[in-house]
């Protein structure tokens, strides 16, 4: 099985970049109160033909709000919804081009797996032979032909799933949204599932609006995240730049894994020189960020990007702070070494345990150096 973003086409996919494209969902300065309470504030926000699209956030945040408002089963307070260019305002939700598949679905337990993937199309009273070919499209689709007459009882929650999923892609929506689809698997099943609605998305060419808590599916799945807070978006990217150039501390903290040191901006050019009395140190960053010397920043740099040793750094021009290992965590595949800095603060640092572990060259209590380059952490100014 292949992930899309190595692919050739899909390297390519990047229609919002282009000022020509038409979104085809789009969002127009939705606001959705309940009551007095705001729960989208402004957002403003296009996905495009083909695209798969996450919304990530904490929960509460207003995901789903804003998903179920493309189903419509909700409509906005003010600002506008619009599928294809159309208004959607107002359309109940069986007359838009949108499937919605519920992280609770419901597939009706009396009938067998095929019933219920020809439910909705025995309501739209399609030909009954076209019915059974669409049904037996979809079970070779979610590789469950040879489950079709068992009852949902009678199989695993996995299995469930891909029946919910086949049914709710059976009608062949233009706009498929996935509430938490994959929420019920354990993880193995889960991440093999990802790739399996990646592969799918792609064959059908359809457009997937995913919601979802996990950063760690939004980064595999989707061609762009919005990172969503109380709300609002907070930034809409690319699983990478959300990665490598978050905006704030939100977003940095939200995704992954980060060290923040907040700083005062020493000199601004050619590079930027942070000066930080908790961390004990002086940070050296090649960064677009516009900052001016006297400003507070924050240094954001993730954990892998931290080389640890036993020994001061020979090169000069390298970022370097020295500390006490005063935890381990060891999760098989990485290390992460809590270090506490001679100025008191903690910083993490992650190292693949690229040979198996018999003796850990560096241990608890031992005197490290932390070091990193230029080019491998961020400027953040909020
Ligand atoms: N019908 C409603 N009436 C009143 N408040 C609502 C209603 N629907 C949602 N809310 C509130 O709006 C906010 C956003 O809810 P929403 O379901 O969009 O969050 P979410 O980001 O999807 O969260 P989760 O990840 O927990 O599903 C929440 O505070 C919720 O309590």
């Amino acid at each position: 099985m292949s992930t899309k973003t190595l692919g050739p086409v899909r390297r390519k996919f990047q229609p919002w970049t282009d000022p020509a494209a038409k979104p085809l969902i789009e969002f127009r300065n939705v606001i959705k109160r309940f009551g007095d309470f705001t729960a989208v504030n402004d957002v403003s926000l296009g996905i495009y033909e083909r695209e798969f699209f996450a919304l990530l956030g904490p929960s509460g945040c207003g995901k789903t709000t804003l998903m179920r408002m493309v189903a419509g089963f909700d409509d906005p307070t003010t600002g506008d919804v619009l599928l294809a260019g159309q208004s959607v305002k107002g359309l109940p939700p069986y007359s838009r081009p949108v499937n919605m598949m519920f992280q609770s679905y419901a597939l009706f337990p009396h009938m067998s797996v095929e019933k219920n993937i020809a439910f909705g199309l025995e309501m739209d009273r399609l030909p009954k032979g076209e019915i059974a070919a669409r049904v037996e499209e979809m079970l070779k689709l979610v590789k469950l032909e040879s489950f079709a007459k068992r009852k949902p009882h009678q199989l695993s929650g996995g299995q469930r799933q891909r029946v919910a999923l086949a049914r709710s892609l059976a009608k062949k929506p233009k706009v498929l949204l996935l509430d938490e689809p994959l929420g019920a698997l354990d993880r193995k099943l889960r991440e093999e599932t990802q790739f399996e609605l990646m592969d799918l998305q792609m064959t059908l060419g359809m457009t997937f609006l995913i919601v979802t808590h996990d950063q760690e599916e939004a980064m595999t799945v989707a061609d762009r995240i919005a990172v969503m807070d109380h709300g609002k978006l907070i930034q809409v990217a690319t699983p990478s730049e959300i990665y490598e150039q978050p905006i704030s501390r939100y977003v940095a903290d939200f995704i992954g894994d980060v060290n923040i040191i907040e700083g005062r901006v020493e000199s601004a050019a050619p590079v930027v020189t942070i000066v930080s009395e908790a961390a004990g140190t002086r940070v050296e960053v090649n960064s677009d960020t516009a900052v001016n010397a006297g400003d507070t920043v924050y240094f954001a740099i993730r954990p892998e990007k931290i080389a640890i040793s036993p020994d001061a750094p020979a090169e000069t021009g390298v970022n370097a702070l020295s500390g006490t290992v005063f935890d381990i965590g060891y999760l098989g595949d990485v290390s992460v070494f809590h270090v506490r800095l001679d100025g008191g603060r903690t910083i993490r640092a992650t190292v693949a345990n690229r040979h198996r572990l018999i003796d850990r060259p560096i241990s608890w209590d031992d005197r490290v150096w932390l070091t990193w380059g230029r080019d491998s952490g961020v400027v953040l100014t909020r």
